[in-house]
Protein backbone atom coordinates (compact mmCIF):
# COMPACT_ATOMS: atom_id res chain seq x y z
CA UNK A 1 0.00 0.00 0.00
CA UNK A 2 1.35 3.58 -0.74
CA UNK A 3 -1.22 5.98 0.47
CA UNK A 4 0.78 8.66 0.76
CA UNK A 5 1.30 9.65 -2.09
CA UNK A 6 -2.43 8.52 -3.85
CA UNK A 7 -4.30 10.38 -1.20
CA UNK A 8 -2.33 12.97 -0.73
CA UNK A 9 -2.69 15.90 -3.03
CA UNK A 10 -0.21 18.48 -3.69
CA UNK A 11 -1.51 21.79 -3.11
CA UNK A 12 -1.19 23.84 -6.82
CA UNK A 13 -0.32 27.43 -6.48
CA UNK A 14 -3.42 29.34 -6.79
CA UNK A 15 -1.20 32.08 -8.99
CA UNK A 16 2.20 32.85 -10.26
CA UNK A 17 3.84 35.34 -8.38
CA UNK A 18 5.56 37.93 -10.29
CA UNK A 19 9.85 38.37 -9.81
CA UNK A 20 9.55 40.51 -6.21
CA UNK A 21 6.27 39.91 -3.70
CA UNK A 22 5.58 41.77 -1.30
CA UNK A 23 6.47 40.45 2.52
CA UNK A 24 2.96 40.98 3.46
CA UNK A 25 1.24 40.12 0.00
CA UNK A 26 -1.65 39.29 1.95
CA UNK A 27 -2.74 41.78 4.68
CA UNK A 28 -1.02 44.62 3.12
CA UNK A 29 -4.20 45.15 0.81
CA UNK A 30 -6.83 45.91 3.72
CA UNK A 31 -6.70 49.86 4.25
CA UNK A 32 -9.14 49.38 7.18
CA UNK A 33 -6.02 47.71 8.87
CA UNK A 34 -5.01 50.14 11.83
CA UNK A 35 -1.16 50.57 11.65
CA UNK A 36 1.11 47.90 13.18
CA UNK A 37 2.85 47.82 16.60
CA UNK A 38 4.48 44.96 16.50
CA UNK A 39 5.88 43.28 14.00
CA UNK A 40 6.25 39.24 13.63
CA UNK A 41 8.95 38.75 10.89
CA UNK A 42 9.40 35.25 10.06
CA UNK A 43 12.79 33.90 8.41
CA UNK A 44 12.93 30.99 5.97
CA UNK A 45 15.06 30.40 2.94
CA UNK A 46 11.98 30.53 0.80
CA UNK A 47 10.91 28.04 -2.37
CA UNK A 48 10.60 29.02 -5.89
CA UNK A 49 6.80 30.24 -6.48
CA UNK A 50 7.45 29.16 -10.29
CA UNK A 51 9.84 27.03 -12.46
CA UNK A 52 11.80 30.78 -13.70
CA UNK A 53 12.70 31.30 -10.68
CA UNK A 54 14.07 27.70 -9.85
CA UNK A 55 17.49 28.64 -11.51
CA UNK A 56 18.70 32.14 -9.65
CA UNK A 57 17.23 30.55 -6.23
CA UNK A 58 19.49 27.82 -6.66
CA UNK A 59 22.60 30.02 -7.35
CA UNK A 60 21.85 32.42 -4.21
CA UNK A 61 21.61 28.72 -2.55
CA UNK A 62 24.84 27.27 -3.86
CA UNK A 63 27.06 30.65 -3.52
CA UNK A 64 26.00 31.47 -0.19
CA UNK A 65 28.79 30.06 2.04
CA UNK A 66 27.20 30.50 5.35
CA UNK A 67 25.04 27.65 4.10
CA UNK A 68 27.93 25.95 2.32
CA UNK A 69 31.82 26.17 1.82
CA UNK A 70 32.96 24.48 -1.32
CA UNK A 71 36.49 24.36 -2.77
CA UNK A 72 36.13 26.83 -5.71
CA UNK A 73 32.91 28.14 -4.91
CA UNK A 74 32.73 30.92 -7.15
CA UNK A 75 32.74 29.01 -9.94
CA UNK A 76 32.07 25.25 -8.51
CA UNK A 77 28.39 26.36 -7.20
CA UNK A 78 27.43 28.23 -9.98
CA UNK A 79 28.09 25.45 -11.66
CA UNK A 80 26.13 22.95 -9.32
CA UNK A 81 23.03 25.54 -9.65
CA UNK A 82 22.92 25.33 -13.51
CA UNK A 83 23.87 21.06 -13.73
CA UNK A 84 20.68 20.79 -11.10
CA UNK A 85 18.54 23.57 -12.22
CA UNK A 86 16.56 21.49 -14.69
CA UNK A 87 16.16 18.35 -12.85
CA UNK A 88 14.47 20.73 -9.75
CA UNK A 89 12.38 22.50 -12.02
CA UNK A 90 11.13 19.18 -13.29
CA UNK A 91 10.71 18.23 -9.65
CA UNK A 92 8.64 21.32 -8.75
CA UNK A 93 6.61 20.90 -12.15
CA UNK A 94 5.47 17.83 -10.25
CA UNK A 95 4.16 19.42 -7.18
CA UNK A 96 1.90 21.56 -8.97
CA UNK A 97 4.23 24.17 -10.49
CA UNK A 98 6.53 26.12 -7.24
CA UNK A 99 6.92 25.78 -3.53
CA UNK A 100 3.89 26.31 -1.31
CA UNK A 101 5.96 27.84 1.49
CA UNK A 102 4.48 31.07 0.89
CA UNK A 103 1.33 30.42 0.91
CA UNK A 104 1.78 27.81 4.19
CA UNK A 105 3.91 30.86 5.54
CA UNK A 106 1.50 34.01 4.82
CA UNK A 107 -1.28 31.11 6.43
CA UNK A 108 0.63 30.95 9.77
CA UNK A 109 1.75 34.52 10.29
CA UNK A 110 -2.01 35.35 9.93
CA UNK A 111 -3.36 33.19 12.09
CA UNK A 112 -0.26 33.46 14.13
CA UNK A 113 -0.73 37.42 14.66
CA UNK A 114 -4.64 37.18 14.74
CA UNK A 115 -4.21 34.78 17.94
CA UNK A 116 -1.08 37.29 19.27
CA UNK A 117 -3.69 40.38 18.90
CA UNK A 118 -6.29 38.74 21.42
CA UNK A 119 -3.68 37.27 24.07
CA UNK A 120 -1.66 40.21 23.91
CA UNK A 121 -3.38 43.41 23.71
CA UNK A 122 -0.50 45.29 25.16
CA UNK A 123 1.76 44.43 22.03
CA UNK A 124 -1.05 44.62 19.13
CA UNK A 125 -1.49 45.15 16.07
CA UNK A 126 0.71 42.74 15.20
CA UNK A 127 1.64 42.29 11.40
CA UNK A 128 3.81 39.39 10.31
CA UNK A 129 6.29 40.33 7.12
CA UNK A 130 7.56 37.04 5.15
CA UNK A 131 12.02 37.29 4.92
CA UNK A 132 13.54 35.15 2.69
CA UNK A 133 16.96 33.89 2.35
CA UNK A 134 16.62 32.84 -1.36
CA UNK A 135 13.54 34.14 -3.17
CA UNK A 136 11.30 36.76 -3.16
CA UNK A 137 10.21 38.52 -0.85
CA UNK A 138 13.73 39.13 0.41
CA UNK A 139 14.45 39.74 3.97
CA UNK A 140 16.20 43.25 2.98
CA UNK A 141 12.26 43.82 1.27
CA UNK A 142 10.57 42.54 5.03
CA UNK A 143 12.76 44.94 7.04
CA UNK A 144 11.95 47.95 4.47
CA UNK A 145 8.78 47.42 4.86
CA UNK A 146 8.36 47.10 8.39
CA UNK A 147 10.50 50.34 8.88
CA UNK A 148 8.17 51.69 6.28
CA UNK A 149 5.13 51.03 8.56
CA UNK A 150 6.38 52.40 11.41
CA UNK A 151 6.14 49.65 13.77
CA UNK A 152 7.50 50.12 17.33
CA UNK A 153 9.31 46.39 18.05
CA UNK A 154 10.04 43.64 15.59
CA UNK A 155 10.59 39.94 16.58
CA UNK A 156 13.07 38.53 14.45
CA UNK A 157 11.82 34.90 14.36
CA UNK A 158 13.31 31.91 12.47
CA UNK A 159 10.77 29.35 11.16
CA UNK A 160 13.01 26.73 11.17
CA UNK A 161 12.86 24.97 14.72
CA UNK A 162 15.60 23.49 14.81
CA UNK A 163 19.19 25.87 14.52
CA UNK A 164 21.74 25.54 11.94
CA UNK A 165 24.52 28.20 11.10
CA UNK A 166 23.52 27.33 7.60
CA UNK A 167 20.02 28.33 7.59
CA UNK A 168 19.14 30.53 10.54
CA UNK A 169 22.76 31.79 10.93
CA UNK A 170 22.63 32.46 7.25
CA UNK A 171 19.61 34.88 7.36
CA UNK A 172 20.50 36.50 10.67
CA UNK A 173 24.00 37.15 8.67
CA UNK A 174 22.07 38.63 6.19
CA UNK A 175 20.04 41.22 8.31
CA UNK A 176 23.14 42.31 9.43
CA UNK A 177 24.35 43.01 5.80
CA UNK A 178 21.86 44.76 5.32
CA UNK A 179 22.03 47.12 8.19
CA UNK A 180 25.82 47.43 6.57
CA UNK A 181 24.74 49.73 4.20
CA UNK A 182 21.98 51.95 6.12
CA UNK A 183 21.12 53.15 9.48
CA UNK A 184 19.65 50.88 11.84
CA UNK A 185 16.85 52.52 13.28
CA UNK A 186 17.34 52.82 16.72
CA UNK A 187 13.47 53.55 17.00
CA UNK A 188 12.61 49.98 16.91
CA UNK A 189 13.15 47.41 19.77
CA UNK A 190 14.15 44.49 18.24
CA UNK A 191 14.57 40.81 19.28
CA UNK A 192 14.95 37.68 18.13
CA UNK A 193 13.80 34.20 18.51
CA UNK A 194 16.27 31.82 16.55
CA UNK A 195 15.48 28.21 17.88
CA UNK A 196 12.40 26.64 19.63
CA UNK A 197 13.07 22.59 18.93
CA UNK A 198 12.32 21.88 22.36
CA UNK A 199 8.77 23.63 22.63
CA UNK A 200 5.98 20.92 23.82
CA UNK A 201 3.65 21.91 21.67
CA UNK A 202 5.91 21.39 18.59
CA UNK A 203 6.48 17.94 19.80
CA UNK A 204 2.20 17.46 20.57
CA UNK A 205 1.91 18.63 16.93
CA UNK A 206 3.95 16.34 15.45
CA UNK A 207 3.16 13.51 17.75
CA UNK A 208 -1.00 14.36 16.41
CA UNK A 209 0.54 14.23 12.72
CA UNK A 210 1.96 10.55 13.01
CA UNK A 211 -1.19 9.42 15.26
CA UNK A 212 -3.39 10.11 11.81
CA UNK A 213 -1.36 8.17 10.04
CA UNK A 214 -0.35 5.08 12.79
CA UNK A 215 -4.75 4.84 12.16
CA UNK A 216 -4.28 3.79 8.06
CA UNK A 217 -2.06 0.59 9.43
CA UNK A 218 -3.83 -2.36 9.96
CA UNK A 219 -4.49 -3.29 13.89
CA UNK A 220 -2.32 -6.13 14.02
CA UNK A 221 0.75 -4.07 12.81
CA UNK A 222 0.64 -0.83 15.00
CA UNK A 223 2.37 -1.70 17.48
CA UNK A 224 5.48 -2.28 15.51
CA UNK A 225 5.15 0.27 12.42
CA UNK A 226 8.69 2.04 12.79
CA UNK A 227 9.08 5.57 12.98
CA UNK A 228 11.68 6.98 10.77
CA UNK A 229 12.44 10.62 11.39
CA UNK A 230 13.65 11.91 8.65
CA UNK A 231 15.77 15.57 8.61
CA UNK A 232 17.22 17.49 6.01
CA UNK A 233 21.37 16.53 6.19
CA UNK A 234 23.65 18.56 6.74
CA UNK A 235 27.75 18.40 5.13
CA UNK A 236 29.62 16.64 7.66
CA UNK A 237 32.56 20.01 8.10
CA UNK A 238 29.44 22.08 9.80
CA UNK A 239 28.43 18.67 12.05
CA UNK A 240 33.09 19.07 12.93
CA UNK A 241 32.76 22.52 13.56
CA UNK A 242 30.03 21.87 16.44
CA UNK A 243 26.68 23.13 14.42
CA UNK A 244 23.96 22.67 16.94
CA UNK A 245 21.33 21.33 14.11
CA UNK A 246 21.98 17.60 14.77
CA UNK A 247 21.54 17.40 18.54
CA UNK A 248 18.52 20.00 18.30
CA UNK A 249 17.22 18.17 15.70
CA UNK A 250 17.36 14.83 18.09
CA UNK A 251 15.59 16.89 20.97
CA UNK A 252 12.86 17.65 19.08
CA UNK A 253 12.73 13.78 18.39
CA UNK A 254 13.23 12.23 21.70
CA UNK A 255 10.30 15.06 22.91
CA UNK A 256 8.09 13.69 20.18
CA UNK A 257 7.94 10.19 21.42
CA UNK A 258 7.42 11.13 25.24
CA UNK A 259 4.81 12.79 24.08
CA UNK A 260 3.66 10.13 21.58
CA UNK A 261 3.62 7.17 24.96
CA UNK A 262 3.56 4.71 22.52
CA UNK A 263 6.38 1.79 21.97
CA UNK A 264 7.12 1.39 18.53
CA UNK A 265 10.60 1.62 17.58
CA UNK A 266 12.16 4.66 16.16
CA UNK A 267 15.22 6.03 14.23
CA UNK A 268 16.28 9.36 12.94
CA UNK A 269 17.36 9.58 9.38
CA UNK A 270 18.55 12.11 7.32
CA UNK A 271 17.82 13.71 3.31
CA UNK A 272 18.56 16.05 0.67
CA UNK A 273 22.09 15.79 0.09
CA UNK A 274 23.68 18.34 -2.36
CA UNK A 275 26.91 18.47 -4.15
CA UNK A 276 30.28 16.29 -3.77
CA UNK A 277 31.09 16.61 0.34
CA UNK A 278 30.49 13.70 2.97
CA UNK A 279 27.09 15.15 4.62
CA UNK A 280 25.70 13.65 7.69
CA UNK A 281 24.23 9.92 7.49
CA UNK A 282 22.06 7.02 7.47
CA UNK A 283 20.10 8.31 4.35
CA UNK A 284 17.02 8.21 4.25
CA UNK A 285 16.49 6.55 1.28
CA UNK A 286 19.58 4.21 1.91
CA UNK A 287 17.69 3.38 5.80
CA UNK A 288 14.28 2.48 3.57
CA UNK A 289 16.08 -0.01 1.96
CA UNK A 290 18.03 -1.44 4.56
CA UNK A 291 15.20 -2.06 6.89
CA UNK A 292 13.15 -3.66 3.85
CA UNK A 293 15.83 -6.29 3.60
CA UNK A 294 15.58 -6.66 7.52
CA UNK A 295 11.95 -7.27 7.50
CA UNK A 296 10.80 -4.18 8.56
CA UNK A 297 7.88 -3.53 6.12
CA UNK A 298 5.48 -1.29 7.93
CA UNK A 299 6.84 2.37 8.25
CA UNK A 300 6.41 6.19 8.83
CA UNK A 301 8.26 9.04 7.40
CA UNK A 302 8.04 11.80 10.10
CA UNK A 303 9.60 15.08 8.24
CA UNK A 304 10.81 16.87 11.70
CA UNK A 305 12.91 19.39 10.64
CA UNK A 306 10.11 21.47 8.44
CA UNK A 307 7.05 22.62 9.78
CA UNK A 308 5.74 22.72 6.18
CA UNK A 309 5.09 21.20 2.89
CA UNK A 310 7.54 21.55 -0.14
CA UNK A 311 9.86 20.15 -2.61
CA UNK A 312 11.78 17.75 0.09
CA UNK A 313 8.27 16.19 1.49
CA UNK A 314 6.52 16.92 -1.68
CA UNK A 315 8.61 14.90 -4.02
CA UNK A 316 11.11 13.59 -2.06
CA UNK A 317 9.24 12.02 0.23
CA UNK A 318 5.77 11.24 -1.62
CA UNK A 319 7.32 10.40 -4.95
CA UNK A 320 10.82 9.19 -4.90
CA UNK A 321 11.18 7.54 -1.35
CA UNK A 322 7.19 6.46 -0.41
CA UNK A 323 6.68 5.53 -3.96
CA UNK A 324 9.68 4.90 -6.19
CA UNK A 325 11.90 3.54 -3.43
CA UNK A 326 9.65 1.67 -0.70
CA UNK A 327 7.97 0.02 -3.61
CA UNK A 328 11.59 -1.29 -4.92
CA UNK A 329 12.55 -2.33 -1.74
CA UNK A 330 9.54 -4.00 -0.87
CA UNK A 331 8.00 -2.43 1.79
CA UNK A 332 4.32 -3.82 2.75
CA UNK A 333 3.02 -0.31 3.32
CA UNK A 334 4.37 3.67 3.68
CA UNK A 335 2.83 6.78 5.19
CA UNK A 336 4.18 9.77 5.70
CA UNK A 337 3.03 12.21 8.44
CA UNK A 338 2.58 15.52 7.26
CA UNK A 339 4.02 18.68 8.70
CA UNK A 340 2.70 20.95 11.06
CA UNK A 341 0.94 23.65 8.14
CA UNK A 342 -1.80 25.13 10.24
CA UNK A 343 -2.73 22.67 12.31
CA UNK A 344 -4.14 24.61 15.73
CA UNK A 345 -1.86 23.26 17.65
CA UNK A 346 0.83 24.49 15.84
CA UNK A 347 -0.48 27.87 15.68
CA UNK A 348 -0.64 27.72 19.58
CA UNK A 349 2.78 26.80 19.75
CA UNK A 350 3.84 29.53 17.58
CA UNK A 351 1.41 31.99 19.84
CA UNK A 352 3.04 30.69 22.98
CA UNK A 353 6.56 30.80 22.01
CA UNK A 354 6.46 34.76 21.01
CA UNK A 355 3.91 35.46 23.88
CA UNK A 356 7.06 34.49 26.03
CA UNK A 357 9.35 36.66 24.38
CA UNK A 358 7.77 39.06 24.21
CA UNK A 359 6.61 39.23 28.21
CA UNK A 360 10.19 37.82 29.14
CA UNK A 361 13.00 37.66 26.61
CA UNK A 362 15.69 37.31 26.27
CA UNK A 363 16.10 39.90 23.16
CA UNK A 364 18.92 37.76 22.25
CA UNK A 365 19.92 34.40 23.76
CA UNK A 366 23.09 33.57 24.82
CA UNK A 367 23.01 30.35 23.16
CA UNK A 368 22.82 32.67 19.78
CA UNK A 369 25.56 34.39 20.78
CA UNK A 370 27.98 31.31 21.07
CA UNK A 371 29.78 30.61 18.02
CA UNK A 372 30.55 27.57 17.45
CA UNK A 373 33.73 25.58 18.76
CA UNK A 374 35.20 25.64 15.39
CA UNK A 375 34.03 28.62 13.72
CA UNK A 376 37.02 30.54 12.37
CA UNK A 377 34.37 32.73 10.12
CA UNK A 378 34.55 36.71 10.73
CA UNK A 379 31.05 36.85 9.41
CA UNK A 380 29.60 34.85 12.35
CA UNK A 381 31.56 37.26 14.59
CA UNK A 382 30.41 40.51 13.45
CA UNK A 383 26.69 39.51 12.79
CA UNK A 384 26.89 38.13 16.64
CA UNK A 385 28.05 41.50 17.85
CA UNK A 386 25.57 43.44 15.53
CA UNK A 387 22.52 41.50 16.87
CA UNK A 388 24.18 41.82 20.84
CA UNK A 389 23.85 46.00 19.75
CA UNK A 390 20.67 45.71 17.77
CA UNK A 391 18.89 44.16 20.64
CA UNK A 392 20.42 45.32 23.54
CA UNK A 393 17.39 48.52 23.64
CA UNK A 394 14.76 45.92 23.71
CA UNK A 395 15.66 43.62 27.21
CA UNK A 396 18.05 42.64 29.66
CA UNK A 397 20.12 40.41 27.76
CA UNK A 398 21.55 38.86 30.89
CA UNK A 399 18.11 37.81 32.00
CA UNK A 400 18.18 33.81 31.58
CA UNK A 401 15.38 32.45 29.65
CA UNK A 402 12.34 31.22 31.71
CA UNK A 403 10.51 28.14 30.67
CA UNK A 404 6.65 27.91 30.89
CA UNK A 405 6.36 26.56 34.58
CA UNK A 406 3.66 23.58 33.28
CA UNK A 407 2.63 22.41 29.52
CA UNK A 408 1.13 25.33 27.76
CA UNK A 409 -2.32 25.56 28.32
CA UNK A 410 -3.35 24.95 24.40
CA UNK A 411 -6.32 27.38 22.99
CA UNK A 412 -7.30 26.37 19.80
CA UNK A 413 -8.86 28.80 17.83
CA UNK A 414 -11.02 28.09 14.76
CA UNK A 415 -8.06 28.23 12.65
CA UNK A 416 -8.19 26.94 9.33
CA UNK A 417 -7.35 22.60 9.84
CA UNK A 418 -4.40 21.84 7.17
C1 LIG B 1 23.88 23.54 -0.32
C2 LIG B 1 23.72 23.09 0.87
C3 LIG B 1 22.50 22.98 1.66
C4 LIG B 1 22.45 22.87 3.04
C5 LIG B 1 23.60 22.86 4.01
C6 LIG B 1 21.07 22.81 3.39
C7 LIG B 1 20.59 22.69 4.70
C8 LIG B 1 19.25 22.74 5.05
N1 LIG B 1 18.17 23.00 4.24
C9 LIG B 1 17.02 22.94 4.95
C10 LIG B 1 15.71 23.10 4.45
C11 LIG B 1 15.36 23.13 3.10
N2 LIG B 1 16.16 23.02 2.00
C12 LIG B 1 15.40 23.09 0.87
C13 LIG B 1 15.85 23.06 -0.43
C14 LIG B 1 17.20 23.09 -0.79
N3 LIG B 1 18.29 23.02 0.04
C15 LIG B 1 19.45 23.09 -0.69
C16 LIG B 1 20.76 23.07 -0.19
C17 LIG B 1 21.14 22.98 1.16
N4 LIG B 1 20.33 22.88 2.24
C18 LIG B 1 19.05 23.20 -2.07
C19 LIG B 1 20.00 23.31 -3.24
C20 LIG B 1 17.66 23.21 -2.12
C21 LIG B 1 16.78 23.35 -3.37
C22 LIG B 1 16.15 22.09 -3.81
C23 LIG B 1 17.15 21.13 -4.38
O1 LIG B 1 18.00 21.53 -5.19
O2 LIG B 1 17.08 19.97 -3.98
C24 LIG B 1 14.02 23.26 1.23
C25 LIG B 1 12.84 23.35 0.27
C26 LIG B 1 12.41 24.73 -0.10
C27 LIG B 1 11.11 24.73 -0.89
O3 LIG B 1 11.01 24.10 -1.93
O4 LIG B 1 10.16 25.38 -0.45
C28 LIG B 1 14.00 23.30 2.62
C29 LIG B 1 12.81 23.54 3.49
C30 LIG B 1 17.35 22.65 6.30
C31 LIG B 1 16.36 22.51 7.44
C32 LIG B 1 18.73 22.52 6.37
C33 LIG B 1 19.47 22.21 7.59
C34 LIG B 1 20.55 22.62 8.05
S1 LIG C 1 29.77 28.48 11.88
FE1 LIG C 1 28.57 28.33 13.69
S2 LIG C 1 28.93 30.26 14.66
FE2 LIG C 1 30.16 30.41 12.86
FE1 LIG D 1 18.26 22.63 2.06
Amino acid sequence: MFSSLCRYNAPRLSRMYSAKTSATCTTRQDPNKPKPKTAIVMLNMGGPQNIDQVGDYLLRIMTDRDMIQLPMQSKLGPWIASRRTEEVQKKYLEIGGGSPILKWTNSQGMLLTESLDKCLPEFAPHKHYVAFRYVSPFTEDAFEELEKDGVERAVIFSQYPQYSCATTGSSLNAIADHYKLRPIPRHIKFSMIERWATHPLLARVFADRIREKLLAFDEEVRDDVLILFTAHSLPLKAVSRGDTYPHEVAATVANTMIELKLKNPHRLVWQSKVGPLPWLQPYTDDSIKAYAKQGRRHIILVPIAFVNEHIETLHELDIEYCHDVAKEAGVVHIERASTPNAHPTFIAALTDIVKNHLRSGPAVSKQFLTRCPHCVSQRCHKSKEFFKSLCSDSYNTQEPFVPPPNMPKVIITEASKA
